[in-house]
């Protein structure tokens, strides 16, 4: 598809049913994404604004099609919302870039339209936060730390698939799910040879989950991206690119500002788990068993078709979540989470010595860092239902594993953040990791 400019034909939004449609033009192609938010009990001064915002997160599905040079923002928006749709283009598709070989992406041209009028006012969302559920193991710690502090979490999923359902059916929180349907020529394009590739797909999510929150009065979204989020794959011609960017620190910190800037938001999103390792996280989903027989955190288990009803057993995000909660889970238990032993199969320790930094770069998938893997490594090594295992004592024998002091730092859980001091305290309730 050879188009100059993807362009903003415009959006609607249906007060009465909570039916949102967003329209993206590639020249004479517009495609029309749908939010089915449900009815909203309140119409906040703030939504519109955070629609407009939503409308640009939701354009990179599209923008992929066809890679153009350009995109024509056309819509108002806040000068100071500008610098997280440069970052959300330029970073959040920094690994379609790269698949694609389309270095220009990084540094895109966005095409600004006139600058909108300043919020009329700002406002800080109370009430009960929104969590937003992913259906593994670090919303599950969020949704716990909340509920146990008495903060009374609703749950909050986009799509939520059996999987999503069943974690938030075993929390007697209440929930809130929102429909969201690509265009349906999507498909056709890919079969016809469009471009495909990773979008940010958790500002999408994020931005819907604010606009939720606010048609029905309620509190902070909170999501639980972890810290490792943050760190970069590789390096690609000078730029860092991140599969999970819009899972990352940077990414929160510009949502924020945008949703200040944009809509008068103020302390509407963040999250929780931000100052946490993958590690920490584990040790603390651990003290949790009523989720094992339902929690997933294998992606094959959430593509909307074709999707695996539980763990693959056998991807990066399989491997890593394995070997993260190995140390903290005991054996038995971790073989009926998973219904299968990853550590007893040798096909695997490719992907292992991937994750322990012995070959190429970290896997294009949520994985935490490989410092953190070779932590889990020597905990493993350390105890005696594991180390003998054909993975553990293969990998122990190649890697150089990590000092107490590298150990210790994994579970100070003290990395930067911006959480408010509040959630802090629910989250530091859980107690140490181990
Ligand atoms: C489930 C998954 O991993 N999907 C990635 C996969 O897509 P696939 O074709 O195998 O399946 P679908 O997800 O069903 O996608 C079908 C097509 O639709 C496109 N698409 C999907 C969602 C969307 O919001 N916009 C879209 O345009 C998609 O590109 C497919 O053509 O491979 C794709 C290509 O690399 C990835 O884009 C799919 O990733 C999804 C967007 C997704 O939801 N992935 C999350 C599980 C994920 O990777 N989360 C990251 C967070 C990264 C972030 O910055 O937000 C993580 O957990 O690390
Ligand atoms: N479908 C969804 N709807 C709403 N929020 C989501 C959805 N999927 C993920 N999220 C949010 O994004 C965060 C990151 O997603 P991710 O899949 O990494 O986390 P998870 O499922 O909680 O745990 P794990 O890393 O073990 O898979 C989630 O913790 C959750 O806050």
């Amino acid at each position: 598809m050879n188009v100059e400019a993807l362009r903003f034909p415009g959006r609607e939004f249906d007060p009465s049913t909570g039916v949102a449609r967003f329209h993206y033009a590639l020249g004479d192609l517009v495609l029309t994404e749908t939010v089915d938010f449900g009815p909203p009990s309140v119409l906040h001064p703030a939504l519109d604004r955070v629609l407009d915002l939503l409308y640009v997160a939701a354009s990179t599905s599209y923008y992929k099609l066809a890679a153009p040079k350009r995109v024509e923002l056309g819509l108002p928006l806040a000068e100071k919302a500008l610098p997280w749709v440069t970052a959300l283009y330029r970073e959040g598709l920094g690994e379609f870039a790269y698949q694609n070989q389309l270095a220009y992406v990084l540094d895109l041209d966005i095409v600004p339209g006139p600058f909108a009028e300043p919020p009329a006012a700002v406002h800080e969302p109370a009430g009960p936060p929104l969590a937003a559920v992913g259906g593994g193991k670090d919303s599950i710690v969020t949704m716990e730390a909340l509920q146990r502090a008495g903060l009374d979490p609703v749950l909050f999923a986009v799509n939520p698939n059996p999987i999503i359902r069943a974690v938030c059916a075993v929390s007697p929180q209440p929930t809130r799910f929102v429909r969201r349907t690509l265009d349906p020529r999507m498909r056709e394009l890919n079969a016809t040879g469009a471009y495909n590739g990773h979008i940010p797909v958790t500002a999408i999510n994020s931005l819907v989950a604010v606009a939720a929150s606010l048609m029905h009065g309620l509190g902070p979204v909170v999501m639980s991206n972890e810290a490792s989020a943050s760190v970069p794959n590789l390096n690609w011609l000078g730029r860092d690119i991140n599969h999970q960017w819009s899972k990352g620190l940077p990414a929160e910190a510009h949502l924020r500002d945008a949703l200040l800037a944009h809509a008068g938001l103020q302390e509407a999103y963040f999250s929780l788990l931000r100052g946490l390792s993958e590690l920490h996280i584990a040790a603390l989903f651990a003290k949790f068993t009523a989720y094992d027989a339902v929690v997933t955190s294998c992606n094959a288990a959430f593509k909307q078709r074709d999707a695996t009803e539980r763990w693959c057993g056998h991807c990066p995000k399989c491997r890593f979540v394995f070997l993260a909660m190995a140390p903290f889970t005991g054996r038995e238990r971790l073989l009926k989470i998973f219904g299968t032993d990853i550590f007893a199969d040798e096909t695997q320790l490719p992907g292992y010595r991937e994750l322990m930094g012995l070959t190429a770069h970290k896997p294009f998938e949520c994985v935490g860092e490989i410092e953190e893997s070779l932590v889990a490594l020597r905990l493993l090594a350390g105890q005696d239902e594991w180390k003998d295992t054909l993975i553990v004592s293969a990998l122990t024998a190649e890697a150089a594993l990590p000092t107490d002091a590298e150990v210790e730092a994994t579970f100070r859980g003290d990395g930067p953040n911006l959480v408010p001091p509040a959630y802090l305290a629910a989250l530091e309730a859980l107690g140490a990791a181990r």
